[in-house]
């Protein structure tokens, strides 16, 4: 295994050092903008096949690194392994997107009998994927925050604002938190083996929090993922993790203050010059080009890279997208990115 070098860009901006030029990947790096994905998609039958295959996911993850360089590859998989591996019927919809056999009470939750083996296959991806790269490419694993993989669990699919959780949330609690507490328990467990099997940082996706108001946000939202986090922490010190929540405004603030955060991830609305103020003189932080300024490319994307690194340039900052590339994202506007991301000065 070819250990990530700890002085390189990425793990230095998680350990709250500066770079002149910062460490840069992409969320949903690995997909179908590109055409070497849609071509292993084809071969891979279904899409949980895919990720549970470790030849092809390993080989998906790697994609993006061959191509463009990043500081960082994130293993291929998704947030919603976790329901699937807790017993929960999940399947990939070609054109509609995720469909589970929705969990609406108690006793649907306790009839869930879990097989946590089915991530092993996840395991051996990050496994043979940090043996594939060099010391100056990171591995980063991940899960999704335990609200946004209940709001799946409970809906059934993608909601437009998750009320179906939020309705839970107000009229059965007691069993809400059976459910958050089981998704913590399985993303704790499978976090711990993604450090084992090698990556050398984790990310935590809540991309709905933004749907919570403001009185359920610290109960459903920031008490879960640190749980997670102190988890995590308690029994792998030294694991690296980010915490990207989407939509919550200023209560990043409150993930910035917390212990066990290495990075705040930042989505596109959040103003970069409030965040070099307020978060990145207590924690690294990641982010956030809106993903439609790379698809328009040309001067909209380079004026809007310039302003993202001239706001964070003075402190340790990793450059990413304020959230997931979308497929129709032309190769040539990431190749500039990658180009104006690295030219000295700000780009
Ligand atoms: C909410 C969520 C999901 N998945 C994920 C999130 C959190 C981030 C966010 O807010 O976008 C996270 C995710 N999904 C995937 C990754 C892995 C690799 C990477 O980031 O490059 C990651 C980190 C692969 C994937 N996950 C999915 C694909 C596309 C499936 C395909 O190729 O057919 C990929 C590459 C499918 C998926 N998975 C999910 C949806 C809603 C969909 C369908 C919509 C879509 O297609 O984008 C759930």
């Amino acid at each position: 295994m070819a250990n990530v070098d700890e002085t390189s860009p990425f793990m230095r901006a998680l350990r709250g050092e500066r770079s002149a030029i910062p460490p840069l990947w992409l969320m949903r790096q690995a997909g179908r903008y590109l055409p070497e994905y849609r071509e292993l998609r084809a071969k891979a039958g279904g899409f949980l096949e895919f990720c549970y295959t470790p030849a092809l996911a390993a080989e998906a993850t790697l994609q993006p690194i061959r191509r463009f360089g990043f500081d960082a590859a994130i293993l291929f998989s998704d947030i919603l392994v976790i329901p699937d591996a807790l017993g929960q019927r999940v399947r990939f919809v070609e054109g509609e997107g995720p469909r589970l056999d929705a969990v609406t009470d108690p006793a649907a939750l306790a009839s869930l009998t879990g097989d946590p083996s089915r991530l092993d296959a996840v395991l051996e991806t990050a496994a043979r994927v940090r043996g594939s790269l060099g010391p100056e490419t990171a591995v980063i694993g991940f899960c999704g925050a335990p609200w946004t993989v209940a709001s799946y669990m409970i809906a059934g699919k993608g909601t437009p604002d998750q009320a179906p959780i939020r309705l839970t949330a107000y009229r059965d609690a007691d069993f809400l938190q059976a459910m958050i507490d089981r998704v913590i328990e399985a993303s704790a467990r499978y976090l711990v083996g993604q450090i084992d099997a090698g990556v050398d940082a984790v990310q935590i996706f809540e991309s709905f929090g933004g749907a919570l108001p403001p009185a359920l946000f610290e109960r459903w939202s920031f008490e879960p993922i640190m749980r997670l986090v102190r988890h995590v922490k308690h029994e792998r010190p030294r694991a690296r993790v980010i915490v990207f929540a989407r939509g919550v405004g200023d209560r990043l603030t409150q993930f910035a203050a917390a212990d066990g955060i290495d990075a705040i991830g930042l989505d596109w609305s959040i103003d970069p010059a409030w965040a070099a103020e307020t978060l990145q003189p207590r924690r690294t932080v990641q982010g956030n080009l809106d993903p439609l300024a790379l698809i328009a490319g040309g001067d909209a994307l380079d004026a809007a890279v310039a302003r993202i690194r001239g706001a964070f340039g003075e402190g340790p900052h990793i450059f990413n997208l304020g959230h997931g590339i979308l497929p129709e994202t032309p190769l040539a506007h990431v190749e500039r990115l990658v180009a104006r991301v690295r030219a000295p000065g700000n780009g």
